[in-house]
């Protein structure tokens, strides 16, 4: 006979005062815990011009040393209007001690990377450490990604990107404030 499962006991949680406490290794990213939405601006030199974006980021845990990652961005017309979808991402921070950081993110697009860097100074960088591309994904050799808290409810973050035979440059800049506490 088949015995249902009960529901899974151990729910993320987006907030530093719920419970599970956050593990101590998840110190230097405590402030990150959360949603964030904004606006930001991208290009590239392949690409024919700028283009204007929102995006939506979450960072939750469970009680274990890593992050949860979520964000999915949409693009903007000159008025604000979204446009179409466009790049979403998920993954892992895995804090290690002295704030080192390993993330494994990966994209719809077809791209898995793996990226190192730290945590500390409500700043996180993390650069590639290797990529991971399906047969038919376009060349990305790199990124770095560079997340600051410039205040508790702020967050900008600038993506550069080595792709398509270019060299390791801008892509994105946003900044994004702090939704409701949920
Ligand atoms: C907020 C997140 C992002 C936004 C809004 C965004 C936006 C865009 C846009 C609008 C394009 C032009 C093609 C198109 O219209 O779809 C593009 C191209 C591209 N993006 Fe992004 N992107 C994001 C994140 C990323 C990330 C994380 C990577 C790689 C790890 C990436 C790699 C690329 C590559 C390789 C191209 C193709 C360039 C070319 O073929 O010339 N993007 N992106």
């Amino acid at each position: 006979m088949f015995d249902p499962a009960p529901e899974y006991p151990y729910p993320d949680v987006h907030r530093s005062d719920a419970a599970p406490a956050p593990q101590a290794l998840l110190t230097p990213v405590i402030g990150l815990l959360g949603t964030w939405r904004g606006r930001g601006r991208g290009g590239y030199p392949t690409l024919a011009g700028e283009f204007a974006y929102a995006q939506e980021v979450t960072f939750s845990h469970d009680g274990r040393p890593f992050l949860r990652y979520e964000a999915r961005a949409w693009l903007l017309d000159a008025d604000g209007t979204p446009l179409r979808p466009s790049a979403r991402e998920s993954g892992w921070w895995r804090l290690q001690p002295d704030g080192r950081v390993e993330a494994l993110i990966t994209q719809p697009t077809g791209i898995a990377e793996i990226a190192v860097g730290r945590a500390a100074d409500n700043t996180v960088d993390l650069s590639t450490h290797e990529v991971a591309l399906t047969p038919t994904a376009k060349e990305v050799n790199a990124t770095r990604r560079t997340y600051v808290l410039t205040d508790d409810d702020t967050l900008t973050f600038v993506h550069e990107l080595a792709a398509v035979g270019q060299p390791l440059q801008h892509h994105l800049s946003a900044t994004l404030r702090r939704k409701e506490k949920e």
